[in-house]
């Protein structure tokens, strides 16, 4: 029964083991009388670590019934083999590596072995312990080890490192800023893509507070939608813009996902993309469509979607609000007389003159080819009479000079006209200007009409 104390003892982390034979293992059935003895080899059947003892030639001189399952042998057959019957020893290495060390060294060795077990024809990683053991004058006469089987943790193990790695690879490298904050604002995870915008290594920002790593103001701004996720525990869309201090607007539309975790503050997922390209093309596209291309002034599409809206605006509070419609006379034999680029140069040379004269209110358009309007909302027919005037003047001051000979001097008809409580819509406002400026036409030219 001593190797059963030995085994125990080792098992146990008692550093002294006293020596053991084969003999005394063998002669287990004989010594079933005490009772301690009978617990302990239940105990050692029972236990699903592998123990097991050998001599210095390595050959088994106990082994307990997990060792015999795993080998699929009876005792005698393992009682006095060494290894090479039980493992194919070319895939198993570090056993041996261990073994030696054990027994040259004199130490106990903690490490892992990945062995090819013959009677299961497949290679299993074990956890062991190996010890020396010792004879009465102190002598390393075998070794004591118990081993773990940890085959199935180690490859659960592999899968969450591998998965580990290939979502650290994806988060890291997919184009948008993604973090983890719980409800008392700490940074529980950041990727790249953040660590980068706020200049510091991720592991610097873990842990860390918003407030610790943003300024004030921006750590508000995005704390604002941040509280919209814990208070009502949904996702959340936004936009959301800072301001660099070099001036420069950066634009993101950010998801805000709860997560929310037991025994964990309340936290939020958040995936930011930076869309401030994205945005600025968009604004592009926006002004292009709006924009008439020679002259820089909102085309006749914009202009009556906004002339629309004012209209509206008007409507409901009663303001008033004026229209005046300017067409270049004779525009036909400047572009005969001195070309169709200098005639171009007109049309953007008259609609810089009537940006500068133009409140911040008035809506300013190049209509059609060589016509143009201004809406002048709140404002009264005797004051747009005298603005219209004075764009009258102010066109006719003009001395246009050019790759052509001479200078081009112009006049511009004029016609202006107010809404009336009668119009039914901006339509009606729009044909009365648009009647006015005949009426200029044909009054002379060069002339304010008011209808
Ligand atoms: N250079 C240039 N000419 C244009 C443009 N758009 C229209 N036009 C010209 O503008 C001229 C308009 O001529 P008309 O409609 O006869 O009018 P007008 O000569 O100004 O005569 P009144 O309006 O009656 O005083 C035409 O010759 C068009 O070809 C443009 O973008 N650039």
């Amino acid at each position: 029964m001593l190797i059963y104390n030995l085994a125990i003892h080792s098992y146990l982390g008692c550093d002294s083991l006293a020596p053991l034979s084969k003999a005394s293992t063998l002669s287990k059935e004989k010594n079933t009388n005490n009772a301690d003895d009978t617990i302990k080899d239940q105990i050692l059947a029972s236990i699903d670590s592998f123990i097991y003892t050998k001599d210095l030639s390595g050959k088994y001189t106990y082994a307990n019934q997990a060792v015999l399952d795993l080998f699929e042998k009876n005792l005698a057959d393992v009682i006095g083999f060494d290894d090479t019957h039980f493992f194919d020893l070319a895939l198993s290495t570090q056993l041996k590596e261990n073994d030696r060390m054990v027994m040259d060294q004199v130490i106990r060795v903690e490490n892992e072995e990945s062995n090819f077990i013959r009677a299961k024809n497949e290679t299993r990683i074990f956890k062991v312990v190996k010890k020396p053991l010792f004879d009465h004058f102190g002598n390393v006469n075998g070794i004591c080890g118990i081993s773990t089987d940890i085959t199935v943790e180690k490859k659960l193990q592999e899968q969450v490192n591998e998965q580990s790695y290939l979502l650290e690879t994806m988060l890291n490298n997919i184009d948008a800023h993604i973090y983890v904050k719980d409800c008392e604002r700490t940074f529980l995870y950041v990727n790249n893509r953040v660590a980068e915008l706020f200049g510091d290594k991720a592991e610097n920002i873990i842990g860390k507070k918003d407030t610790d790593i943003l300024p004030k103001e921006i750590a508000e701004h995005f704390y604002q939608s941040d509280k919209q996720v814990f208070e009502t525990n949904q996702k959340q869309v936004i936009e959301e813009t800072t301001h660099s201090e070099s001036g420069g607007d950066s634009h993101y539309i950010s998801t805000k996902v709860p997560f929310n975790q037991p025994d964990k503050l309340p936290a939020l997922i958040g995936f930011s993309t930076d869309v401030t390209e994205l945005f600025k093309l968009k604004e592009e596209f926006k002004q292009l469509a709006n924009t008439d291309p020679l002259t820089n002034l909102y085309n006749r599409r914009f202009f009556i979607e906004q002339a629309e809206k004012e209209y509206q605006r008007a409507k409901r509070y009663s303001l008033s609000m004026t229209l005046i419609s300017i067409d270049i006379d004779h525009f036909k034999s400047i572009n005969d007389q001195f070309g169709h680029p200098a005639g171009d140069r007109v049309l953007i040379e008259i609609a810089q003159q009537l940006k500068s004269s133009l409140r911040q209110t008035d809506i300013l358009a190049r209509i059609g080819g060589e016509e143009f309007s201004i809406l002048l909302p709140e404002t009264s027919a005797i004051s747009a009479m005298t603005f219209a005037e004075r764009i009258k003047e102010e066109q006719s001051r003009l001395h246009i000079t050019g790759d052509w000979q001479g200078e081009i001097n112009l006049s511009v008809s004029i016609g202006v006209s107010s809404l009336i409580a009668s119009d039914k819509a901006f339509d009606v406002l729009f044909s009365r200007a648009d009647k006015a400026l005949y009426q200029a036409k044909n009054t002379g030219r060069n002339t304010v009409c008011y209808l």
